[in-house]
């Protein structure tokens, strides 16, 4: 399986199911997409979610209806979304999600089968972020308890990243707005990412991990 992320801000997400699986991939994408659940009944976590839980802005949309497997294909072309979950427990229509999805050329998550798939059936992976970082893991399907497992412990690693992200990618556009040549550049913003005194500094605030970045940068622009 091959890895590729989304931009999926403007764009809706039509989930077939209102379960507990149907409620994790609502949960999942409510905070990039629009999300609209259709199904006959509803897990209590996406009517919370539906009345906007909290401060999250972006309030998931439920539709209380029990589309037939001929019906879905209708559902999609009324809705357009860029993707499609089939999460029901009924395999007719999560099989007649898939097939109106990709008949229509739109991506589909089939939350129920493993293995192998057609081209623009996706799986939805675990996923760990740090604004701007993320980590996505898959399986390939496989076990996704292990994906799980695996998540929880790649949460704790990537702590910080994504203030270092901030910071190193402002030093890579000042040394190129300076002139620095590329390969002194280079090797400046490879050496602040890996440096153990920028990611302490930085979780000790922005300008400690800012301080420490120039000392490492002033080494690799005087040699
Ligand atoms: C990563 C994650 C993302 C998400 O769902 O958002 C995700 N499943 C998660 C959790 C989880 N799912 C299941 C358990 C119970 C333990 C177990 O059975 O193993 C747990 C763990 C738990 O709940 O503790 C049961 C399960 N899952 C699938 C089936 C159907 C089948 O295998 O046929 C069944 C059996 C149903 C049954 O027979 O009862 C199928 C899929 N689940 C996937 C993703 C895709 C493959 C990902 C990969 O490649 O690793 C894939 C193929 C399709 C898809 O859904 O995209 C999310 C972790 C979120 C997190 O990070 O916390
Ligand atoms: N991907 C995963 O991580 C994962 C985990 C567990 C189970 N599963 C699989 O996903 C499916 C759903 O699991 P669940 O635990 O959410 O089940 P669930 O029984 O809790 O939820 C199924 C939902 O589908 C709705 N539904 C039934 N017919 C429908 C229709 N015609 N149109 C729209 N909605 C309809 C039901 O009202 C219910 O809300 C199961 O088939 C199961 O095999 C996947």
């Amino acid at each position: 399986m091959t890895p590729l992320y989304h931009d999926l801000s403007g764009e809706t997400v039509l989930v077939f199911g209102g379960g507990s699986v149907g409620a994790r991939k609502a949960r999942g994408f409510d905070e990039a997409a629009r999300v609209v659940v259709v199904s006959p009944a509803f897990d209590e976590r996406l009517l919370s979610l539906a009345d906007g839980d909290g401060d999250r802005d972006a309030a998931v949309e439920l539709v209380r209806a029990a589309p037939e497997a001929s019906d879905v294909a209708d559902w999609i072309d009324r809705l357009d979304p860029a993707l499609a979950v089939a999460a029901t427990d009924d395999a007719a229509v999560n099989a007649a999600v898939e097939s109106a999805a990709l008949d229509g050329g739109i991506l589909v998550n089939r939350t129920d089968v493993s293995g192998g798939r057609d081209p623009g059936s996706v799986v939805v992976p675990a996923t760990v972020e740090d604004d701007p970082v993320t980590v996505a893991l898959s399986t390939g399907g496989t076990s996704p308890a292990l994906a799980k497992a695996l998540r929880e412990r790649i949460e704790a690693e990537i702590e910080g990243a994504g203030e270092m992200a901030a910071l190193s990618g402002a030093i890579r556009e000042e040394l190129k707005a300076d002139g620095v040549a590329p390969e002194k550049r280079r090797e400046a913003v490879r050496r602040v990412v890996r440096s153990r005194g920028v990611w302490k500094g930085l979780q000790k605030g922005r300008s400690y991990g800012r301080q420490e970045a120039d000392t490492v940068i002033e080494e690799v622009l005087d040699r």
